[in-house]
């Protein structure tokens, strides 16, 4: 049998008066990429926030690797080999490329990566170690954000649109990456804009409408459902 890495049971979440997760419960096998699709408003990045202790979980039970972790807040998490990576990317922009990646706390659970083999992954940051990381590309801050993630050595990474505003060629370069993370031993949970290209690199996906989900399934199966672009557009 699969062995979770994640697994999230019932949980919801609450903002004001707007219930945004009614009850989810997903879970990711170790080495796994599980993509979350859904329309604007879904919930998507309610849940990813949920798991890493942005907004409280208001019920529901979220362990990683076996141990609860609901409650848990962020910086917490990283000890227990969760990284979220989130959709402003948050890299330090004042810092150079060198100091956004030394600066990592490495005390995750996970595979050992290195500014190295941060490096060979993305060569374009060799070319920018030394400039300050506000002033690289979209596609750059992203690389960035990715290798910061890694450093804390995960052993699951959550992924918030990391192909937003690049190009078509970057895009793919990303999540190219992130498909190759899963044979070094970290799983990922993906929400990604682009169904398609989520879906062609994901083992599973979850697809969550008004904070609930609808289909499950592989994302092989999910890619060839006639039916599934009105479910993710939700219209
Ligand atoms: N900080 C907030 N305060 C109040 N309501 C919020 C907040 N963040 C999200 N919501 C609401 O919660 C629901 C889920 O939003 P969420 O951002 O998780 O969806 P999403 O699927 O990630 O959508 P998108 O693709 O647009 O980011 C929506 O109804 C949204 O308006």
């Amino acid at each position: 049998m699969n062995k979770r890495i994640l697994n999230v049971h019932g949980v919801s979440a609450v903002y004001d008066k707007v219930k945004a997760l009614h009850g989810v419960s997903i879970h990711v096998n170790e080495g796994e990429i599980v993509a979350i699709l859904g329309a604007n408003g879904a919930g998507k990045t309610t849940l990813l926030n949920a798991i890493s202790g942005i907004v409280p979980a208001a019920g529901g039970e979220i362990s990683l690797g076996g141990t609860p972790i609901r409650g848990l807040k962020p910086w917490q998490l990283s000890a227990h080999g969760l990284i979220h990576v989130p959709e402003g990317r948050e890299i330090f922009p004042a810092m150079s490329v060198e100091d956004n990646l030394r600066v990592v706390d490495a005390s995750g659970n996970g595979p050992d990566f290195t500014v190295q083999s941060v490096l060979e992954m993305f060569p374009r940051l060799r070319e920018r170690f030394d400039q300050t990381a506000g002033n690289l590309s979209g596609g750059e801050q992203q690389m960035l954000a990715i290798g910061r993630g890694l450093m804390a050595r995960p052993r699951l990474i959550l992924f918030d649109e990391p192909s937003l505003g690049l190009s078509p060629l970057i895009s793919r370069h990303v999540l190219a990456t992130i498909a190759s993370l899963r044979s070094q031993g970290v799983s990922c949970l993906l929400v990604e804009q682009n169904m398609r290209a989520a879906l062609k690199i994901a083992d599973r996906a979850y697809v969550l409408r008004v904070g609930r989900v609808v289909r499950e399934g592989d994302a092989t199966d999910i890619a060839q459902d006639p039916d599934i672009g009105e479910a993710y557009l939700g219209s």
